[in-house]
């Protein structure tokens, strides 16, 4: 019997039972995940992120080489992630929805990375070369590339490359670079890394990042026990002390929404759909933080944010895609959350 087995007896058993299931297709899954997953492996079974390759930067004066001008420049992005949600944020945000247009990959994650598909919801074919994987691109822009296929990335179409890779730096340029370019006069002056909040911005950014945002990797990847208690110990510590910071502030960084809470929402947004059940970080919900909880549909209902959040895509990438946390990949019904609920933060704003 299946359970009387070793541990790694059963992993070999629940891909032959698959196999000889009509979905053969879970065999395939199976190999790319665990492929997947240990090309992030550190040496205690924990999970290490890669810096992303390419790190140029778009400037209003063109002095990078890379001028900030109107469809010049295509996003490609998943709706699933988080890194690449905080990107389609700031474009809505910042009004830039007719400067830079964008690309969403197919949800399911493959052995090969993302691909491409215009038979899902949301999903289109690659506008600029008709390939099929995002890798095709990075291979374009350096046939020697070695690194990651990561979304976000953003294309030039003048210069036929890949300008960045990078979330964090992408949400900098769209905030204050493409200002000639907003839709409204409120959204070219609206300014989420202000200069008198920068230092501050920073600083809860650190710890949030590698807590939090990468937390949650961390526990969900997590090839020890020990790695994942490390991390989802140090993820809830995180998650407290920022419940105590917004029990007193209605935004990270004061009164003022900024990029660190632009960082932070991607995360959160997903925790109680995703990554309470299938990357075990179910010490608490967010719904169970009434402070987390009210802000994160703060945000949400600042306009122009819903329309960025897709859950379907969301709850559908991570439990199909990662099959060896996920064997059959079966996608979990998920919590009955409202995100619209008046959440009354707008109070705590000074007058
Ligand atoms: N540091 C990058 C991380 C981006 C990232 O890891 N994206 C994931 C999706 S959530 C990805 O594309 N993974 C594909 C892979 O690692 O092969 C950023 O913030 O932009």
């Amino acid at each position: 019997m299946l359970i009387r087995l070793k541990p790694e007896r059963q992993v070999r058993q629940i891909s032959v039972l698959l196999l000889n299931q009509p979905g053969i297709i879970q065999r395939r899954n199976l190999k790319m995940s665990d492929k997947f997953l240990k090309s992030y492996m550190g040496s205690k079974g924990e999970f290490v992120r890669k810096d992303s390759a390419f790190r140029n930067w778009i400037t209003a004066d063109g002095s990078s080489g890379f001028k900030a001008e109107r469809d010049r420049y295509h996003l490609y992005v998943s709706l699933a992630c988080p890194w690449a949600h905080r990107t389609l944020i700031v474009r809505k945000l910042k009004g830039l929805e007719d400067v830079i247009p964008y690309t969403v990959v197919d949800w399911l994650m493959g052995e090969k990375g993302w691909n491409f598909t215009d038979k899902k919801p949301k999903c289109s074919a690659d506008p600029l070369f008709g390939a099929q994987y995002i890798r095709e691109l990075y291979f374009k822009a350096n046939p020697e590339y070695e690194g990651r296929f990561t979304v976000p990335m953003v294309w030039d179409k003048k210069n036929n490359t890949i300008v960045t890779n990078e979330s964090s730096e992408i949400i900098q340029m769209f905030n204050s670079e493409f200002n000639d370019f907003c839709a409204t006069v409120e959204q070219k002056e609206l300014d989420l890394y202000p200069e008198h909040l920068r230092a501050r911005v920073d600083e809860v950014n650190e710890w949030i990042y590698h807590d939090i945002n990468n937390g949650v990797y961390k526990s969900g990847f997590a090839r020890s026990q020990e790695a994942y208690d490390k991390a989802v110990t140090q993820l809830f510590a995180s998650l407290d002390r920022v419940e105590e910071i917004l029990s007193k502030t209605r935004y990270l960084a004061g009164d003022q929404l900024t990029l660190a809470d632009i960082r932070l929402f991607t995360t959160l947004v997903r925790f109680d759909p995703v990554y309470v059940g299938h990357f075990k970080c179910n010490k608490k919900r967010i719904m169970d933080y009434p402070n987390l909880w009210g802000y994160t549909r703060d945000v949400y209902q600042l306009p122009g944010v819903a329309e960025t959040v897709d859950r379907e895509h969301i709850e559908k990438h991570y439990q199909a895609s990662h099959t060896s946390i996920n064997p059959y990949a079966i996608v979990a019904i998920g919590p009955d959350l409202d995100f619209n609920l008046p959440h009354n933060r707008d109070k705590m704003t000074k007058a």
